[in-house]
C-alpha cells in the first residue's frame, strides 16, 4: 500500500489528495462498482424507439419502478412468510421499508409529470399496445396484496416464466389473509371460510373479521403486536392508494380520456381502480369502534 503521509510541500490538489488517500485505482483484477452491480446490463437497457429526446425519462421511469417494485415484492414476500411464522417483529420491518418504497413511488410521479402532452404524443405511437398493465411485477404486487383477478394472468400467457410468477402470487395467502390466520391463532373467532380457502377468490368482507380487529383496536394494550400489525397494513393501503391517485391524475394531464394502449378505457379504468379496498375491515372498524 503507498505511503499516505503527504510529503512536505506536495500541494493538495485534486490529484495528489486522491493519491493521498489511499483510494484504489486498479480495478484490472478485482471487482468494481460497475461489476458488483452489473451496471453494464442496467446502463445498456434504454432503448428509445421514437427520435424524441423524452423519451429516455420515460424508459428510465418505468425502469425503476420495475426495480423498486422488485424490492417490494422481496420485502412482501418476507413479510408473509414471517407473519406465517409468528415473527411479527420482523414482518414490521419488511412492511415498513415496503410504505416507505411506496411513498417513494408516488413522488416520482413529480418527476414524469414534467413531460407534457405534447411530449407524450411524440412518443405514444411508437408504444404499440404496450402498457403498464402488463407489467408482471405489479400484477404480483396486487396479488400479494389480495386484489385476485384471474383475468389479469392473460396477459402473461405467451411468456412462461411471468406467468409462473404471477400464477404464484395468484395462488398463494395474501398479505391480508396470513394476517387473518394470525387473528386465528391468536384465539380471536375467525370463521374457518377466512382461514382455509381457495386464495385465488378475491377476498370476502367478514362481520367476523370485523370483530375479531375491533377486539384489537379496544384494547391495544392487550394485543399490541396485533395492533400495531393492522396500523402498518393501513399505513400501506394509504400509501398504494396515493400511487394510484397519481397514476390517474398523472394519466389525466398527459393523455386526457384517451383509450389506453392496453386496451382499456384508460382513466375511466384507472378511476374504477381507485375504488378496490385491500384491506377492507381494517377501514371499517374506524367507523364501528
Ligand atoms: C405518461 C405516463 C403514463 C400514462 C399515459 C399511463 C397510462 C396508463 C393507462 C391508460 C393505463 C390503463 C391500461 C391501458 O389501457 O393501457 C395504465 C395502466 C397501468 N400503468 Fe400507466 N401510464 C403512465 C405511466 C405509468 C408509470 C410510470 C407506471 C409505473 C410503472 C405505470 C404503471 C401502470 C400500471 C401498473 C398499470 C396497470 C394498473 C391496473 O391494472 O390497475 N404507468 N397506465
Ligand atoms: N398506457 C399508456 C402507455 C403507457 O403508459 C406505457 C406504455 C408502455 C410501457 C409502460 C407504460 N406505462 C404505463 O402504463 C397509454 O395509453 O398511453
Amino acid at each position: 500500500m503507498a505511503d499516505r503521509t503527504p510529503e512536505a510541500g506536495t500541494p493538495a490538489t485534486p490529484e495528489n489528495v486522491v493519491r493521498q488517500e489511499g483510494a484504489q485505482l486498479d480495478f484490472s483484477r478485482d471487482m468494481s462498482y460497475a461489476d458488483y452491480l452489473h451496471l453494464d446490463e442496467i446502463l445498456g437497457a434504454q432503448h428509445p424507439r421514437s427520435p424524441d429526446a423524452n423519451e429516455m425519462l420515460f424508459i428510465i421511469q418505468h425502469q425503476t419502478s420495475e426495480l423498486w417494485m422488485k424490492l417490494v415484492l422481496h420485502e412482501l414476500g418476507g413479510a408473509i412468510a414471517a407473519i406465517a411464522q409468528d415473527a411479527l417483529p420482523p414482518a414490521f420491518k419488511m412492511l415498513a421499508r415496503v410504505s416507505r418504497i411506496l411513498e417513494q413511488l408516488v413522488h416520482a410521479w413529480d418527476v414524469l409529470a414534467t413531460m407534457t402532452p405534447s411530449e407524450y404524443s411524440a412518443i405514444r405511437p411508437y408504444l404499440g399496445h404496450s402498457s403498464g398493465f402488463q407489467s408482471a411485477q405489479y400484477r404480483c404486487i396486487e396479488f400479494a396484496l389480495g386484489n385476485k383477478n384471474a383475468a389479469m394472468l392473460q396477459p402473461h400467457a405467451h411468456h412462461p416464466q411471468r406467468l409462473a410468477l404471477v400464477r404464484r402470487a395468484y395462488e398463494s395467502p395474501s398479505l391480508y389473509d396470513e394476517a387473518i390466520r394470525l387473528l386465528g391463532r391468536r384465539g380471536l373467532p375467525v370463521p374457518a371460510s377466512h382461514t382455509a380457502r381457495d386464495w385465488t377468490q378475491p377476498y370476502v368482507e367478514s362481520a367476523e373479521v370485523e370483530q375479531a380487529w375491533l377486539t384489537v383496536y379496544r384494547d391495544p394494550r392487550q394485543h399490541w403486536d396485533l395492533y400495531q400489525l393492522g396500523e402498518e397494513l393501513t399505513d400501506l393501503e394509504d400509501a398504494f392508494r396515493l400511487w394510484r391517485f397519481r397514476h390517474v391524475t398523472t394519466v389525466e394531464r398527459v393523455i386526457g380520456f384517451k383509450r389506453g394502449t392496453g386496451g382499456t378505457g384508460g382513466v375511466s379504468y384507472l378511476r374504477k381502480m381507485l375504488d378496490v379496498v385491500l384491506f377492507p375491515e381494517i377501514w371499517r372498524l374506524r367507523t364501528d369502534l
